[in-house]
């Protein structure tokens, strides 16, 4: 006779839900699995929609943490501050691995639903553009594709109205190591931050004499951590999006490739990279 199948209410294990809160109650899963709408028949859209909204999710917490970052610098709260930006690597991290899975739908799986998209494209995502403003890579002319959307459209606006995180961080560096921040050259609030050369002068202080300025140091060192992984999503993007189009334009109505690629000559922490050829 075979033995029964194992049965975990008998040991405890909650089974009813009828009146208590369940795990797809808390996650509000019937609304997120709910949120996919293929446009085609093609099997690989499925694919190509869940990579993009689970990209979105962890962009999202990757936001959090960078608002949060920002404010812990500003409240003193150095070591919450390092917390905060360890995890923002590893959601780059995380969305670096993710790559591989969209490397399985090749360019003729793509063509089957690429008409589809119409002239979408995550070069709409405010989410990403939110991240670029935040750390530094400001650019008013990025704003132009979420005029559709008000909210976003004022939430990205009253980001580039003030000091990014990148400016914030510099902020500490000349408090730290002047005492005041008259010398401090004020952001430049229209544009990408551009490498400057005061800047660059205090990090090597701090590279120079890492013992003396170790929590300076341990910023710095996150910060490149953090535009590493990024520079990685970057190439991967680029990469996949050369493996499946080729040199098509792009449904944003950019180069596609060409345009991506400018991009990854981007330097977020510019003195922080050049400052290692002066050691
Ligand atoms: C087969 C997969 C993909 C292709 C062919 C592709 C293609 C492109 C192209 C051609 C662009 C340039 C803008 C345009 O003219 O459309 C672009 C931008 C962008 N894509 Fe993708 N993409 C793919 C996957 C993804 C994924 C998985 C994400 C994750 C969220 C993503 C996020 C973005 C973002 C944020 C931009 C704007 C980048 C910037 O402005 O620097 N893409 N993509
Ligand atoms: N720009 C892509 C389309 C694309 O990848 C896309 C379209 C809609 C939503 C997200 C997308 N992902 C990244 O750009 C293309 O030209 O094929």
């Amino acid at each position: 006779m075979t033995k029964p199948p194992y049965d975990p209410g008998a040991e405890g294990a909650r089974m009813g839900f009828a009146d208590a809160m369940s795990y797809g109650d808390y996650l509000h899963l019937d609304g997120v699995l709910a949120q996919q709408h293929p446009l085609s028949d093609a099997h690989d859209e499925m694919l190509f929609i869940i990579q993009h909204q689970t990209s979105e999710l962890w962009m999202k917490l990757a936001l959090h943490e960078l608002q949060a970052a920002r404010s812990a610098l500003c409240a003193g709260q150095t070591p919450a501050m390092f917390k905060m930006l360890a995890r923002v690597s590893r959601i780059f991290e995380q969305l670096n691995s993710a790559w591989d899975v969209l490397r399985t739908m090749t360019p003729a799986d793509y063509t089957r639903f690429r008409a589809a998209l119409g002239p979408s494209s995550g070069f709409q995502s405010h989410q990403y553009r939110m991240i670029e403003f935040i750390l530094g890579n400001r650019n008013p002319n990025m704003l132009r594709p979420h005029e559709h959307v008000p909210e976003q459209h004022a939430l990205l606006r009253a980001e580039l109205a003030q000091p990014s995180f990148y400016d914030e961080v510099n902020r500490y560096l000349f408090q730290a190591l002047d005492g005041h921040t008259d010398h401090l050259p004020p952001p430049d609030l229209t544009a990408p931050h551009a490498l400057n050369p005061d800047i660059q002068a205090r990090w090597l202080q701090v590279y120079a004499d890492t013992d003396t300025h170790w929590t300076l140091y341990e910023l710095a060192e996150k910060l490149v951590d953090l535009e590493d992984y990024f520079r990685r999503w970057r190439f991967n993007h680029v990469t996949t999006v050369e493996r499946v189009i080729g040199f098509k334009r792009g449904t944003g109505g950019t180069a596609g490739v060409d345009y991506l690629r400018r991009m990854l000559s981007v330097e977020l922490f510019p003195e922080l990279w050049t400052l290692r050829g002066d050691l």
